[in-house]
């Protein structure tokens, strides 16, 4: 068993961190604010409640990975001794440098330090830290999703790889090397997927709903394109499309003009209530 740090307690983290605690891990859970840390602990914890009451879990295995959460300070000094660290805040650059930078006072030297970056370059992020720094890309839902791609920075060392891929199968997962790339694998797929539907629709081809029956009966998708991105947000579909078209400056990675109109409307998808459907 590991010691883990998870900082960012949004949507990712909290799934990162039921999915390390739910492996028998200690997990201290860190924010801008301990109670902002403490607040999705608690978010945690109702779900699993919900899940005991629907009799998907046992009460006793919800309590234990209650037991193995702990809210971190904000200045990290409960990070002094965890194993590896597992970055979710802010999708920039600089804040997850800086928050790197920090942690290199404060962490034992043999910590890893693994971002779930969904865009960003390792190697930038990497840039000016002292501890090994590596990707370690989660999926939404991560507390289920099986997926986890570990991405190599320039510097990465070939033992930090080996770690990580260890530490994701000790959690259940399947780790997928990826060299540095951008949108690495499943992104660089799955988007301009979403993106080309977007365009099948744009141009009247078919309607929303033809083409999500389209994909999923002639391609034996669990979900079409356009509800598949309606649940990821159309904001991040469009980022990455703009991180994909921005690094190769290949013109195949455009992304929608209706796509891009539906952000700018606020039309984000299942988050806003709107996006290709509409949701109560
Ligand atoms: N949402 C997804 O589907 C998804 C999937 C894979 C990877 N990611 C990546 O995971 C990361 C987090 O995404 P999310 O969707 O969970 O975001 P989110 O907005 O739900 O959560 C981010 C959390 O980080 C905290 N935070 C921000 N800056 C911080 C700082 N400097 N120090 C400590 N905490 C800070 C925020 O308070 C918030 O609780 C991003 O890098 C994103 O690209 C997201």
């Amino acid at each position: 068993m590991s010691k883990i740090g998870v900082i960012g307690a949004g949507t990712m983290g909290q799934g990162i961190a039921q999915a390390f605690a739910a492996a028998g891990n200690q997990v201290t859970v860190c924010d801008i604010k301990i109670e902002w840390a403490q607040n999705g602990i608690n978010k945690i914890g109702a779900k699993l409640d919900k899940l005991v009451s629907r009799g998907k879990i046992a009460e006793d295995a919800a309590n234990s990975i209650k037991a193995n959460l702990t809210a971190g300070e904000s200045d990290y000094s409960g990070l002094a001794d965890v194993d590896f660290v597992v970055e979710a805040v802010l999708e920039q650059v600089k804040v997850k440098q800086d928050l790197f930078k920090t942690l290199d006072g404060i962490c034992k030297d043999s910590t890893i330090f693994c971002s779930n970056t969904s865009s960003l370059s390792i190697t930038e992020i990497a840039n000016g830290v002292k501890h090994e720094v590596i990707g370690m890309h989660f999926f939404n839902p991560a507390d289920r999703m099986k997926l986890i791609e570990v991405i190599r920075g320039g510097a990465t060392k070939d033992e930090t790889v080996q770690a990580v891929k260890e530490l994701s199968e000790q959690i259940g997962k399947t780790p997928v090397e990826v060299n540095e790339a951008p949108g690495f694998v499943v992104n660089r797929i799955l988007v301009p997927m979403i993106n080309e539907g977007v365009f099948v629709l744009q141009e009247g081809v078919a309607s929303a709903k033809d083409i999500d029956t389209a994909m999923k009966l002639g391609a034996n998708h669990p979900m079409g394109p356009l509800e598949l991105g309606d649940l990821i947000g159309l904001d991040i579909v469009l980022d990455v499309m703009d991180v994909l078209y921005n690094e190769t400056g290949d013109s195949k990675y455009r992304a929608c003009t209706l796509l891009r109109k539906m952000v700018r409307a606020g039309k984000l998808g299942r988050k806003t209530g709107e996006g290709f459907y509409k949701y109560n």
